[in-house]
């Protein structure tokens, strides 16, 4: 994870189409320094919980769909995480490995009630397949095999997903750099932390070192409190709904700088306080924010990684 502070930071510095404002972090550094809204994880009530191994295989089948929702105006992640969780209450073998590597897009479909083909369908079996694969290949086909054996560490366990699971590898190439961003791999961390309340499967001793979790959400409600700037075009692109393609310079910087900010939001509030804010905390707060904003305009990139 220190990967993805590095490039995002460097990004920040080298940004052409968005701005890092020190005003806009000062702004809401102060406003969040005495306490940040706490938002509870599942605040939704819409995911599986039985505080048991099924709870991690089933975030980590969320996770690895956790992505790209909105050419269908009716989807939402919601749709995505009840879908599943009812799934699993009506069979729990649904998310066995075996089972996984089986479902077609017409599965997926019934799975969740949904009446037409998702987002990025193939790419959602395809991904599917590849958990199933690979959790049977090397973690006797459960996904609390593989956090067991990152012995409570957080940055453990993002390196084992993404060097396992090349559909977690969320990275791209900027003006010749390599930037990592790790959503999907990070917020499975982070999931896994909120929804055990840090015991158990969601103990990690340096859940300090994920960073935010770099989507189409958060970019946008930072750039309405004031703490990204939008160049002109890039302004237009997002204002008229038009896709910017993945790997763009814009959409790098989207995301990059969205990951720095959070980091300059929380050291500051680090240095006016002394607290150690953590920037899933931020994180899920700047996300609830935005989901409950019915005007909040995002960009719009086809991506497997968010
Ligand atoms: N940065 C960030 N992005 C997040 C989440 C979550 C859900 N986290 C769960 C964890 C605990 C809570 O109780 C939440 O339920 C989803 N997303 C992203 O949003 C987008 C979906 O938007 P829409 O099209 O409106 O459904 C899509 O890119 C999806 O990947 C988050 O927490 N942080």
């Amino acid at each position: 994870m220190e990967e993805v502070r590095a490039t995002s930071a460097w990004v920040a510095s080298n940004s052409s189409h968005v701005t890092v404002d020190s005003a806009g972090i000062e702004k809401l550094a102060e406003k969040m320094k005495d306490s940040i809204p706490k938002v509870e994880w599942d605040f939704e009530g819409i995911h599986y919980f039985d505080n048991g191994p099924l709870t991690v295989q089933y975030l980590f089948v969320l996770d690895a769909m956790n992505f790209c929702f909105w050419p269908d105006n009716e989807m939402s992640y919601d749709h995505l995480a009840a879908g599943l969780k009812e799934a699993l209450q009506n069979d729990k073998t649904s998310f066995d490995a075996d089972r996984l590597q089986k479902y077609t897009g017409p599965d997926l479909r019934k799975m969740l009630r949904w009446p037409r083909p998702l987002p990025l369908e193939d790419e959602r079996v395809r991904l599917l397949h590849e958990v199933g694969f690979e959790l049977e290949r090397s973690f006797a086909g459960k996904a609390s095999k593989l956090v067991e054996s990152c012995e409570k560490s957080a940055t453990k366990l993002v390196s084992l997903i993404t060097s396992h699971f090349p559909g977690f590898r969320d990275h791209t190439v900027y003006k010749g750099h390599q930037v990592f961003l790790y959503k999907r791999a990070q917020i499975f961390a982070a999931d896994l932390w909120g929804s055990f309340k840090g015991q158990g499967y969601g103990k990690f001793n340096d859940i300090e070192s994920v960073t935010m979790f770099a989507d189409y959400i958060v970019p946008a409600v930072l750039e309405q409190l004031g703490v990204l700037k939008f160049s002109p075009s890039l302004t237009n692109i997002i204002e008229s709904n038009r896709e910017l393609s993945s790997g763009s310079e814009e959409e790098v910087e989207l995301r990059a700088c969205s990951v720095h900010a959070v980091e300059e939001i929380r050291e500051l509030i680090h240095k006016k306080t002394g607290k150690q804010v953590l920037s899933v905390e931020l994180d899920l707060w700047l996300w609830a924010f935005g989901i409950q904003c019915s005007s909040l305009q995002h960009h719009r990139t086809l991506s497997i990684y968010y």
